[in-house]
């Protein structure tokens, strides 16, 4: 039987390595297969990994219905054994239902990729649709860490190194390195302990460093 299946985790955890992976192994036997992406760093309608490799994709807009872009193909002839969706945060509530719609009664197994909440730790509209309706919810066993050595749980947004907590929910962009030399606006993961308190690698680095934390005057 078909499957409706999310794979979860925090940014840069290996969610994208593993869609393109899936895809890899079920081409590899035979199988035929349509990729899906949406707002890829990497540019529109691609599905990028960090480790290097990308591959086409259709980029899923709003008004893109899965349910029509899969009829028109069967009915043109066309085979579609699965889907693979990357980057399923961004997709709507809509999009899931039609995910589901395609699992169920045209046998097309959906594999869906994505991080469950958003830099405010709130969850994401099409990854909360997921965890509502998919079969499997999995959580990658990669671990992403927080600059504390804990698992990382959450995803921040930082300006400059600096946690922040408002703005817009869309912000393409890539986890910071550790020299912080990255874009203005970047993301880090964290532990939801360090998430809570607002405590990035950046900050935490200042706070050891100033002359308040010292044992001496
Ligand atoms: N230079 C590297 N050497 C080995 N592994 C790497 C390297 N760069 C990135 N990775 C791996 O790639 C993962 C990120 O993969 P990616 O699929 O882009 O993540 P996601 O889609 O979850 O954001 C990292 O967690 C790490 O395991
Ligand atoms: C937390 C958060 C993330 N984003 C963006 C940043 C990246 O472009 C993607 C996540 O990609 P990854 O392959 O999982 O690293 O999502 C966002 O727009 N809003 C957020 O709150």
């Amino acid at each position: 039987m078909a499957e409706l299946n999310f794979y979860s985790g925090t940014m840069d955890c290996g969610k994208s390595t593993l869609a393109l992976q899936m895809d890899h192994n079920h081409r590899a036997r035979g199988r035929v297969g349509m990729v899906f992406t949406s707002h890829d760093r990497a540019g529109v309608a691609t599905l990028s990994s960090r480790l290097g490799l990308e591959v086409e994709a259709v980029e899923v807009t709003p008004d893109l219905s899965f349910w029509d872009v899969v009829v028109d193909s069967l009915t043109h002839g066309g085979r579609i054994d699965y889907l693979v969706c990357d980057e399923a945060q961004f997709y709507t509530r809509q999009h899931i239902d039609q995910l589901a719609k395609v699992v169920d009664e045209l046998s097309i197994d959906v594999f869906a990729f994505g991080i469950l909440t958003d830099f405010r730790s709130r969850l994401f509209e099409g990854s909360a649709r997921l965890v509502e309706l998919a079969d499997h919810v999995m959580t990658l066993q990669v671990e992403a860490l927080c600059w504390c050595g804990e698992r990382a749980t959450h995803n921040a947004r930082t300006e400059n190194g600096v946690m922040v907590t408002e703005g817009e929910v869309i912000v393409v962009g890539d986890v910071e390195d550790e020299t912080h030399t990255a874009p203005t606006v970047g993301y880090e993961v964290l532990c939801r302990r360090h998430h809570r308190r607002r405590m990035t690698a950046a900050t935490a680095r200042a706070a050891a460093m100033s002359p308040d934390v010292l044992p001496f005057g």
